[in-house]
């Protein structure tokens, strides 16, 4: 018998990873494609020349495997901690999909899962979407379903920052040493249209908000690490839509372009936007912006992305607990780094609309920004059937 008892997840029975899922050979790269822009007015050239990036890689996206990874270390973490809760995986886009999973989830007589998605920030694409396709999963599964809790945006976990500060300290000593002191570090995140970006969050803003906190907090850490001050920026990769559409710049190419006229010597890309190396930064950075740097001849070096670094592991089942005791009614510490403090639980009303409800349609009077949110997405994922809400 052990002395201390172990952390209670209850009333959680098991963990859901939810992700964005990717194709695993050359023949699932099209349906893949068409999955992720269904009904979303991507124009057919971007999808040839998305296609053109998995191509690069053998039709493989590495995010399979690098959720795979992520799996094995919480369960890995969860074990050592004595924390006895089966871990799940579902996709919003690919096999494994996010509605097979939730039925097995409810063959298994799970009544009550945790969500971790792998977007660390607050948007349509990376927070409603989600809660979009987990609703839809429910409603697929039956009566049965699982009840989901949403596990808050991590952007400004210690688990999710510090590995960013360490894997930036370390591109930092692969650059030249004469370039090193004055190198500047461009974080990067996927972009999104203007109009997603303008109301993201309770409050509106909060994908670039959160970001810019990540990136000062990465920044911070660096200072600390190397005993030197680093200026940074935060640009966008990965640009989609029709082109008449605005979405957040500048571009991580333009930038670069930028700062090597400025006379900026070396460049550490830090791809805060990403939990892992997903194919936005094996090629939109590795790829794409390496060869931009190299045709200017800007010194470059890429760091690594958090992935299933154990800190991380540890956050998520820190968030999971956490979140675990605050259904249970009791009000757990929320670990949070800088200024912004830890992010809400349950989204409001009005958080993170689909951008095709507020885009004026011909023929149809004025948009209402808030008709595609008229109820709290969290909220509205809690089971009816056992009559739970959040406190
Ligand atoms: C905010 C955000 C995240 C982060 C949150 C999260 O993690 O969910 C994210 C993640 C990802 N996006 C990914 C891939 C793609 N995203 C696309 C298209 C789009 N992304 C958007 C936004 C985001 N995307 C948007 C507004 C579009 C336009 C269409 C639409 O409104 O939905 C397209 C279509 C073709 C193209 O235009 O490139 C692809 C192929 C992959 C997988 C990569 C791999 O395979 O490793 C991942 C993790
Ligand atoms: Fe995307």
């Amino acid at each position: 018998m052990h002395a201390t008892q172990a952390p209670d997840p209850e009333p959680f029975d098991a963990l859901l990873v939810l992700s964005f899922g990717g194709p695993d050979a050359p023949d699932e790269v099209l349906p893949f494609l068409e999955n992720v822009t269904a009904g979303r007015g991507v124009p057919r050239e971007r999808l040839e020349e998305a296609a053109g990036h998995y191509a690069h890689f053998g039709g493989a996206s590495p995010i399979n495997a690098q959720n795979r990874a992520l799996i094995a270390a919480v369960e890995a973490d969860l074990a050592a901690q004595g924390v006895r809760l089966p871990v799940y995986w579902g996709n919003r886009n690919w096999r494994p999909y996010l509605a097979d999973t939730v039925r097995r989830m409810a063959d298994d007589g799970i009544e009550r899962a945790a969500v971790l998605v792998t977007s660390a920030y607050g948007s349509y694409s990376g927070c409603a979407q989600y809660h979009e396709n987990l609703l839809a999963a429910r409603a697929e599964a039956g009566e049965r379903a699982p009840v989901f809790d949403k596990l808050r945006h991590f952007f400004n976990h210690p688990g999710f920052v510090e590995p960013l500060v360490d894997h930036t300290a370390d591109a930092l000593t692969r650059l030249p040493e004469q370039v090193r002191a004055g190198a500047r570090l461009v974080m990067v995140t996927h972009s999104i249209p203007t109009v997603t970006a303008r109301t993201a969050g309770p409050a509106g803003n909060a994908y670039v908000t959160q970001h810019r906190e990540t990136a000062r907090l990465v920044a911070e850490g660096v200072a600390r690490a190397v005993g030197r001050e680093h200026d940074w920026d935060l640009v966008y990769s990965s640009r989609s839509g029709p082109p008449q559409v605005p979405w957040l710049e500048p571009d991580v190419n333009d930038h670069l372009v930028d700062l090597g006229a400025a006379g900026v010597p070396a460049v550490v890309l830090v791809p805060i936007g990403f939990l892992s190396d997903h194919m936005e930064v094996v090629y939109d950075l590795d790829v794409e912006a390496a060869a931009t740097a190299e045709r200017i001849g800007l010194p470059l070096a890429r760091a690594a992305t958090t992935g299933a670094d154990p800190r991380f592991a540890a956050a998520v089942r820190e968030l999971v607990l956490e979140r675990a005791a605050t259904v249970r009614g009791e009000a757990p510490a929320r670990c949070a780094l800088g200024g912004l403090g830890a992010a809400h639980d349950v989204c409001p009303v009005g958080c993170c609309p689909d951008p095709r409800a507020l885009r004026p349609r011909p023929g149809a009077s004025a948009a209402d920004p808030e008709a595609a949110a008229r109820a709290p997405r969290g909220a509205a994922l809690l089971g009816e059937r056992s009559g739970r809400m959040d406190p």
